[in-house]
Parts: structure tokens; sequence; C-alpha cells
């Protein structure tokens, strides 16, 4: 089948290359000449492990291709995938203006029937929007369909390729046959597709996410309740997550919830619900707790230095808002980052794959070392940001010859709590005992 897929930044350089590995001849088409010309020399603007074989296969076999012009890169395509952003607009909603002005730029465009597939994660009534839009011009018949995308960065492949479901949100039997076909390769080891109105769809995805963000949101507040009667939340997780009913998955707690997705996506959920006068209450705390989350190994920095941080030195290991990504929107390092630098701490930082996009937004404000080592190398403290593997087994005793103060702090759990204090080294972390 010939698709073409609107806006190539994460969900679209995916869902494009996924759809090409099947078997499809792919077009992704997208604004930015940059983007694309870096594309088309085969270069992946992002890091996203095992993306790139796909890639190169797919272009190699001549099954995906780009451009920037869209009634080129539309032409013949039976579907056309909307993977645009929908950032927050001034009052917290989603921003539609992407998504609707492609729409008005697509009706006199299309030549044969067409279905249209909201891939950005939208409000409830955006398909009606987009038909709307689309209707002012087009000569055509054509069906909008909401297919909201799951996918996790760092694991985005496998998530895309193997989904645990499905959703197709459209009132039109002609388009949910289409779409059927389209993912019949991703859906043969059993996992449904789960066939709805557009609104339940546009909502399905919202709902998702908010309540992952959600339940990590209540761990963060078990922890903070472990901290002050003396429980461990290690222990907790285990004990409540190997109830079928919870579950095992999104109960880790740290330094708050990061990323492109959960942060907006709650956001809009609560500005959506306020628009027809429904006051979703625990949205509103799962934001302002996630805020306070965020910070909160700095009050620990400030409990064990003194309030005044000036003239110290804080190696930051992890920048990623999450390992196996170079992503850091919304990323709980930046938060810390900025806060230090306020404070008047100098910065020494490492990460795998993030260092060049905070580069670019901080300049020489800080000091990206080559590896863990050289960061903590004359640092007084460490911060543990990301929990990229790397970090997981270090050589303690290197961090403790080139650390100033034996002081670790730790955001996302990393060490056995036990094995610092034999080790010497003063350890904090989230929900657990102190180690001094
Ligand atoms: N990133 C994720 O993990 C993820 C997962 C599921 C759903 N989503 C949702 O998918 C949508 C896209 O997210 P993303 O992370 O891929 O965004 P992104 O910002 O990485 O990419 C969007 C792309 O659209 C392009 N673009 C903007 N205007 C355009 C236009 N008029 N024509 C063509 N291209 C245009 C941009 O240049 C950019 O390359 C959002 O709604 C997001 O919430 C994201
Ligand atoms: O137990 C956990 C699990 C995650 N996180 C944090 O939660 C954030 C989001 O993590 P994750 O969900 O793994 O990453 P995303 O790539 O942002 O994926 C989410 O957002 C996507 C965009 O909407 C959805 O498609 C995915 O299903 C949804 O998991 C990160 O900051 C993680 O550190 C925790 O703090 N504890």
């Amino acid at each position: 089948m010939k698709i073409a897929v609107v806006g190539t930044g994460y969900v679209g350089l995916v869902t494009g290359t996924c759809f090409a590995e099947t078997g499809n001849h792919v077009t992704c088409i997208d604004i930015d000449e940059k983007k694309v010309e870096k594309l088309k020399n085969k270069i992946i603007p992002i890091y996203e492990p095992g993306l790139d074989v796909l890639f190169d296969r797919n272009i190699k076999q001549g099954r995906l291709d780009f451009t920037t012009n869209l009634k080129e890169g539309i032409k013949g395509a039976k579907i056309i995938f909307l993977a645009l952003p929908t950032p927050p607009g001034e009052d917290g909603s989603a921003d539609l203006s992407y998504i609707l002005g492609v729409a008005e730029d697509l009706g006199p465009l299309l030549d044969q029937y067409t279905v249209i597939v909201d891939k950005s994660t939208v409000p409830v009534g955006t398909a009606d929007k987009v038909t709307a839009k689309i209707a002012e011009n087009a000569k055509v018949e054509f069906s909008v369909v909401s297919n909201p995308e799951f996918l996790r960065e760092g694991v985005a492949v496998e998530d895309f390729m193997k989904p645990d479901r499905v959703v197709i949100g459209t009132s039109s039997t002609k388009a949910q046959k289409i779409m059927e076909e389209l993912y019949a390769p991703l859906v043969r080891q059993g996992n449904p597709i789960i066939t709805m109105d557009e609104k339940s769809a546009e909502l399905t995805k919202y709902a998702a996410n908010s309540f992952l963000a959600t339940k990590i949101t209540f761990m963060n507040e078990i922890a903070n309740m472990c901290e002050l009667v003396g429980a461990d939340v290690d222990m907790v997780r285990k004990g409540v997550g190997t109830d079928s009913r919870i579950g095992k998955r999104f109960l880790f707690a740290g330094i708050g919830y990061g990323g492109s997705c959960f942060p907006k996506d709650v956001q809009a959920l609560a500005k959506s619900a306020k628009e027809v006068n429904y006051n979703f209450e625990i949205l509103n705390a799962v934001m302002a707790k996630n805020k306070e989350q965020k910070t909160k190994l700095i009050d620990r920095l400030k409990d064990h230095y003194g309030s005044d941080l000036k003239g110290k030195t804080v190696a930051v290991w992890g920048l990623a808002f999450k390992p196996y990504t170079d992503d850091i929107r919304e990323a709980p390092a930046l938060v810390n980052i900025k806060a230090l630098l306020e404070a008047g701490v100098k910065i020494k930082t490492y990460d795998p794959e993030a260092m060049d996009n905070v580069k670019e937004l901080l300049g020489d404000s800080i000091t990206f070392c080559k590896d863990e080592y050289d960061a903590a190398e004359d640092a007084d403290a460490l911060l543990i940001m990301t929990e990229w593997p790397v970090f997981r087994t270090p050589d303690f005793d290197k961090i403790k010859s080139t650390l100033k103060d034996n002081v670790i702090f730790d955001g996302r759990n990393l060490y056995n709590t036990e094995t610092m204090a034999e080790l010497g080294i003063t350890y904090y972390s989230i929900g657990r005992a102190i180690v001094k």
C-alpha cells in the first residue's frame, strides 16, 4: 500500500519506517528542510535503538523516501498519517494549529478516496475539526480516523512492531477495513485491534498517559511517606506490584515523570475537562506533586550542605529524560541543573546520548565530560538523574578517589543502601533510608 506520513519527528519517523518494514511504500513529509536533507542522506536525526537497521533496509529497498513537498509526498497515498506536534498552548490545552494547518492544505490536494489519520495525541473532537477543515476545499470523498500512538521512546521500534493493542477510532467501515489491512502484520501475535468511535479513541490516549503519570506520582507520594516513617519504597513496590490487579510496571519512584508526552498530556486532559465544566481534580494534584518531586534532591543537597550551595561543584550523571534516548524534553535533569546554576553551583555532566542537545540549550554554562568518571573528578557531590545502565555498576573506589566529598544524591535508586554503607559513601535516594 502507498502511504504518506506528514511530520517526520519521533512518531512520524518510527511510523513511516515500521510501515515500510511491513512492505508498504512510505513517503515521509516534513517542513524542516534540514531534517529532510539529513534523512535523504540516510542520517537519522534522533537516537532510537534499532531504528537504523530498519531505516537503512527500507531505503535500500526503495520503500522509504522523504520530501518537503506535501503535494508530491501524498501523490497516490491511500492513507495519510498526521504525526505533527501538539504542544501545550498558553492555557495548557493542546495547540492544534499544526494539525489544522496541514488539514487545510490537504483539502484541495486530495484526488482519490483517502484515509487521513490523526496519529498525534489530540483532544476529543479533533477528528471532527480535521474533517471540517479538509471538507472546506475537498473535491473527493475522504475519512478521518483517530489512531493514537502508544510507543515509548527508547523502545519505540519494539512497541510499534509488537503493540499491546491498536486503537482505531472511526465511524467509516471503508476506512476501518483499510486500517485493519495496514495493521494486520503488526497484530499477528494476537494482540487486538480495538475499533471504536473517534472521540473514545482520542480520549483513550489521554486516559492511558494520565493514568500512568498518576501511577508514578502515587508511588512518589508513597516514597515520600516511606522517608518519614522509615519504610523502604522498593520493598513496598515489590509488595504491591505482585498483585496482578496493580501490576509491576510504572511503579518506580524517582524524580518525577518527564518527556515530551506525560507532562503535556496530563495538562491537556485537565484543560479539556475544564472546558466541559468538569474539575478533574486528581490531575491537578498529579501535576503539582510532580513539579515538587523533580527538585526533591536539591532539598536533600541543602539539608546536607546548608542552604547556601554557592561555590560547590556537582557532577550530574544523565541528562535525557530516560535512558536509551537523546530526548531532553521536560527532563528532570534540566530543571535541577537550572536550579543549581541559579544557586551558584558549577556543573560537570555526562550523558551517553543527550549531551549535544543540552549543549545547544545551555552552551558552555556547564561542563560536558568524556565519561562518568571525568564528570565526578574534583566535584563535591554526585547527582544521578537518568538510569543509564553504565551508571548502575560503577567502580566505586574510583568514585571515592575522585569525588571531594563521598556523597551521592540518587534520583533513580540505582544502588543498594547496604552496599553504600559498607563502602562508606553518604547516600541519599528516593523513599529509602539515608546512608551516612
Ligand atoms: N514522542 C513520542 O514518544 C510520542 C509517542 C506517542 C505520541 N506522540 C504524539 O505524536 C505527536 C508528534 O510527536 P513527536 O514527538 O513525533 O513530535 P516532534 O516534535 O518530534 O516532530 C514533529 C515533526 O513535525 C514537523 N512539522 C511541523 N509542522 C509541519 C508541517 N506543517 N508539515 C510537515 N511537517 C511539519 C516538525 O518539523 C517535526 O519534525 C504529538 O502529538 C505527540 O504527543 C509522541
Ligand atoms: O516507573 C516509572 C516509569 C516511568 N517513569 C518516568 O516517566 C516518564 C515517561 O516514561 P515512559 O513512559 O517510559 O516514556 P515515554 O517515551 O514518554 O512514553 C510515554 O509517553 C508516550 C507519548 O504519549 C506514550 O506513547 C507511551 O505509551 C508512554 O509510556 C520518564 O520521565 C520516566 O523516567 C518513572 O518515573 N517511573
